[in-house]
């Protein structure tokens, strides 16, 4: 089987210094790898680079066998809804003037032309499962709460069946209930899909959580750690 995502040798520097250097590894569908580290270790910048979001310094990504990182313009833009990006302050993208319902839907209503209401209606299904009402999504972002928002970015992101996602310390402005129960919708949509994920945290336990294997950054040095050595790793951090 091939690998969904493969990384060779990425590279990245700001010109004051390597963010990160020699970075490889491959992903399944339905895996989820951790990237884990300190502030400022490069993580989000990682996860950026991943989804050329940013521009690499030194490196390939590969996403299904095809180098993407060779890919400009419209033939990236093609391979984009198959790979996106959750957010740590999901209120940042979205529109403050704009009713959930319009954020959530406006990917598929420009990509097929569909109406909005048409749209939402299909994706009632997915509105049940993050377990928030139809009528919320009439709300405008400032009515709902953190937790709220970060389900209704799920329904947008998930709306376009990624192949692919990112999670940029989803839960991290959450509160401790909130967070989990975030984290095991996440999961759930994730096995449903088999979607593959990069899962960037600086909380140990929400590594444990959601990840199958975790990359360590450290000093521009990438270390890939299964569970065990990471728990291992993790244990040593708090002593
Ligand atoms: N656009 C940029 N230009 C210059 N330096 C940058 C840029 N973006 C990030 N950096 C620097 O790169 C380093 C890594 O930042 P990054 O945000 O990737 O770290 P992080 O591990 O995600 O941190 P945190 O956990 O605090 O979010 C930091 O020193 C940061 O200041």
């Amino acid at each position: 089987m091939q690998p969904l995502l493969r990384v060779e040798r990425l590279h990245k520097t700001y010109g004051h210094g390597d963010i990160f250097r020699d970075v490889s590894f491959t992903l399944d569908a339905g895996e989820t790898i951790g990237l884990f580290g300190m502030s400022g270790s490069g993580k989000s910048t990682l996860g950026r680079c991943l989804l050329l979001l940013e521009r690499l310094s030194g490196g390939k990504v590969f996403f299904e066998e095809i180098e993407i990182s060779r890919l400009r313009g419209r033939r990236l833009e093609a391979i984009r809804p198959g790979m996106q990006m959750i957010f740590q302050h999901p209120e940042v993208s979205l529109d403050p003037r704009m009713r959930l319902i319009e954020s959530v839907t406006e990917p598929l209503v420009y990509h097929r032309g569909q109406e909005r209401e048409e749209v939402f209606e299909e994706l009632q299904p997915l509105v049940e499962a993050v377990g928030l009402r139809p009528d919320q999504f009439y709300s405008y972002p400032n009515q709902l709460s953190g937790g709220e928002i970060q389900r209704a970015m799920m329904v947008k992101i998930y709306s376009l069946s990624p192949k692919l996602i990112v999670a940029d310390e989803p839960t991290s402005m959450l509160d401790m209930s909130v967070q989990a129960q975030v984290l095991s919708l996440m999961k759930d949509l994730q096995r449903k899909n088999n979607t593959a994920s990069v899962f960037i945290s600086h909380d140990p336990e929400v590594m444990r959580v959601m990840c199958d294997r975790v990359g360590v950054l450290s000093k521009g040095a990438f270390t890939l750690l299964d569970m065990d050595a990471f728990s291992g790793y993790a244990d040593g951090l708090r002593q």
